[in-house]
């Protein structure tokens, strides 16, 4: 049988299956087609970005490797985005930060304007992308004592809102011109090394700044805000300013979307558990889905227990609706179009894991009290042929069926990538 007509009939087959427990296979790659992952830029080469490119990467995030190939323009970094897009399922955006300005100006952070980043609004017209943004509080003169909205200086404070403000229009912009709402989320890596003096200090310092930066009222269609936290980093360990608490009051009060970032938590802790609860408070959430190893190392995402989990809830608690699906890693150590590539259909695929799942079965099971159906059921179904349906879906998106991508990720490093000999 020509393989297209076996990926149909292993999808036929696999309905029935499905079906005999009411799930509707159609209708689950309907839904899983609308749901947009915001894909992030910064894989393409190594947190760089084009402004200030002499700068070393600060901000207490690092990345390990020296695959060759990383992205040296911005022309060079869409060509490998576009590589990546041509080979995952779906309609998705783009995650920009800052120093991805695409301009021949030379122009300092504090003025960044849309303008800088026309081209690459013009590009995701074309290729019919979203785009989200992010201010960068690293990598730059003004950040290397680690200190950033929350620093003592005011007017070091001053240069850092006045970039974040900057950022919140440019994400408007995107907004504006592409007819997506983008979502410009604000971190920065402020902290100590060592235990503080002054815990509070910082915070009141942070939450004034925050003030400031989301003090320009822009319109939500276009452009909406997110604030994400973290435990620590390399150079923050005993402190960070801007903790889960401090972000999930700040965001509360004043309607900002939360974001979590698997990575950004005590090691044992994990992001799927929160979701339910924050939606219950929260207009909006915005997801960093990552791979932290031991520490915030932001490996490439595996299909592993978190992502399903992180999965079944966004579809168990009707939560996609509110949830922004963004990535966050970064691996020098393997061919950076394939991460991306990895890292999405992982996205996807847990999802579709997720809306495959007899849910009402199991939540029956569960409020009865028949804890042993609950059990049989969640362990069966990991059997079922969910991999006959991912495979329909990708040949149905007009995208390569299993490893197939590979071999083209495989042509495009011999004949693009190992040609940049970096
Ligand atoms: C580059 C990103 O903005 C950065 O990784 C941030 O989101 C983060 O997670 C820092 O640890
Ligand atoms: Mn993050």
């Amino acid at each position: 049988m020509p393989y297209e007509e076996q990926v149909k009939a292993n999808y036929e087959a696999a309905k029935a299956q499905y079906a005999k427990h009411g799930i509707d296979v159609d209708q689950a790659l309907a839904r899983l087609a609308q749901v947009k992952i915001s894909m992030h830029c910064w894989q393409g080469d190594d947190v760089r970005g084009f402004l200030n490119r002499g700068q070393e990467l600060t901000g207490g995030i690092s990345v390990t490797g020296n695959y060759p190939g990383a992205a040296r323009t911005p022309d060079e970094l869409r060509a490998d985005l576009e590589k990546a897009f041509s080979l995952i399922p779906g309609s998705h955006k783009v995650n920009l930060h800052a120093i991805y300005a695409d301009t021949d100006e030379v122009v300092e952070i504090d003025r960044l304007e849309p303008k800088h980043f026309d081209r690459w609004v013009q590009w995701a017209k074309e290729q019919g992308l979203g785009l989200d943004f992010n201010p960068t509080c690293f990598s730059h003169e003004k950040s290397k004592d680690g200190l950033t909205l929350s620093h003592p200086d005011a007017e070091i404070r001053d240069f850092w809102i006045k970039h974040c403000q900057a950022s919140r229009r440019i994400g408007a912009y995107f907004g504006e011109q592409l007819g997506q709402t983008c979502v410009t989320n604000v971190w920065v890596p402020d902290g100590y090394k060592d235990i503080p003096a002054d815990r509070l200090g910082p915070r009141q310092r942070l939450k004034a700044s925050l003030d400031e930066v989301f003090s320009e009222q822009l319109n939500p269609a276009h452009n909406l805000d997110a604030v994400e936290s973290k435990l620590f980093g390399i150079g923050s360990e005993a402190y960070v300013v801007g903790s889960h608490e401090f972000y999930m009051g700040y965001g509360l009060q004043n309607d900002k979307l939360i974001c979590l970032d698997a990575g950004h938590f005590h090691p044992t802790e994990v992001i799927s558990n929160k979701l339910s609860a924050l939606s219950l408070f929260t207009s909006g959430i915005l997801l960093h889905v990552s791979r932290p190893m031991r520490w915030d190392s932001d490996h490439v995402v595996i299909l592993d227990d978190e992502l399903l989990e992180i999965g079944k809830e966004l579809v168990r608690g009707n939560l996609l609706d509110i949830t922004h699906i963004g990535l966050d890693f970064f691996d020098a150590s393997i061919n950076r179009v394939a991460a991306w590539v990895i890292g999405t259909r992982n996205t996807i695929k847990a999802l579709l894991r997720a809306m495959l799942e007899p849910v009402e079965a199991l939540k029956q099971a569960e409020i009865t009290g028949d804890y042993t159906t609950r059990l049989a059921l969640t362990e069966e179904f990991k059997s079922y042929p969910f991999g006959a349906v991912w495979d329909y879906y990708c040949a149905s998106q007009g995208v390569p069926v299993r490893e197939e991508w590979l071999t083209e990720v495989k042509a495009y490093e011999r004949d693009v990538l190992a040609l940049r000999g970096n």
